[in-house]
């Protein structure tokens, strides 16, 4: 759908440049979510692996945030190959409802209740990043923190369009419950991509 040049502003790589590729397609569905633009996966045209290797490799950066959309609901194996091939480091944001495919240095799972985690992909998450819309998303993050793996990192990100009033709930939360970090988008505040 579109490539960028920016800074990572959400989860564990907050405040790191990475080139991301916003891939189209997407059939969960989330109410809130920020591109739904990205849904058709026919509306947005091809580009080539080559491309857009050529187009990460270009940036200063190595790091290729490969996002959408929902990026699992294509092979990326031959993209992440040849992003490794071009010595990028490969992290994706996904919502965990299509198997896991492609080469990965870092995995954010933000699961969705519209369309449930593959248990094989939060198994293989880095980070869990959980959207806190209403008050109830809390024992639904608990519920599936305990499908991650020991080492993953947990994180609240409010809604976007919720912030100020599920903000003070989720500085209680990570206060009583200190496994869990919060997560902003910061580009939003920073008014870049
Ligand atoms: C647009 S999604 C694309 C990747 C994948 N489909 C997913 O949902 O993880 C990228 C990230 O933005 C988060 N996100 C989307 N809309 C949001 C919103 N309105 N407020 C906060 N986070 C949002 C998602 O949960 C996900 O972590
Ligand atoms: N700067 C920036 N950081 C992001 N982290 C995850 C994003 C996404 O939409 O996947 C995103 C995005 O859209 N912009
Ligand atoms: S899974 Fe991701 S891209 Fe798809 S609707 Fe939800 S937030 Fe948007
Ligand atoms: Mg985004």
């Amino acid at each position: 759908m579109e490539q960028f040049y920016t800074i990572q502003g959400e989860g564990y790589n907050t405040g790191r440049a990475a080139y991301f590729i916003r891939l189209g397609g997407c059939d969960v569905g989330c109410v809130w979510c920020d591109v739904k633009e990205s849904w058709p996966i026919d509306a947005h045209p091809r580009q080539s692996i080559a491309h857009l290797v050529a187009a990460a490799t270009a940036d200063a950066g190595r790091n290729v945030v490969i996002t959408g959309g929902e990026p699992l609901m294509h092979d990326l194996a031959p993209l992440t190959a040849a992003l490794h091939e071009a010595g990028c480091r490969n992290w994706i944001e996904t919502s965990g409802a299509y198997p896991l495919s492609g080469q990965w240095d870092w995995i954010c799972v933000s699961p969705k209740k519209f369309k449930a985690p593959l248990p094989s992909v939060l198994a293989a998450a880095h980070e869990l990043k959980i959207i806190v819309f209403n008050k109830s998303d809390f024992a639904w993050a608990e519920q599936h923190a305990a499908l991650v793996g020991p080492d993953c990192r947990l994180y609240l990100q409010p809604e976007w369009s919720k912030a100020s009033e599920m903000m003070p709930l989720i500085v209680d939360y990570v206060k009583a419950q200190p496994r869990w970090q919060v997560s902003l988008q910061t580009h939003k505040f920073l008014d870049i991509p």
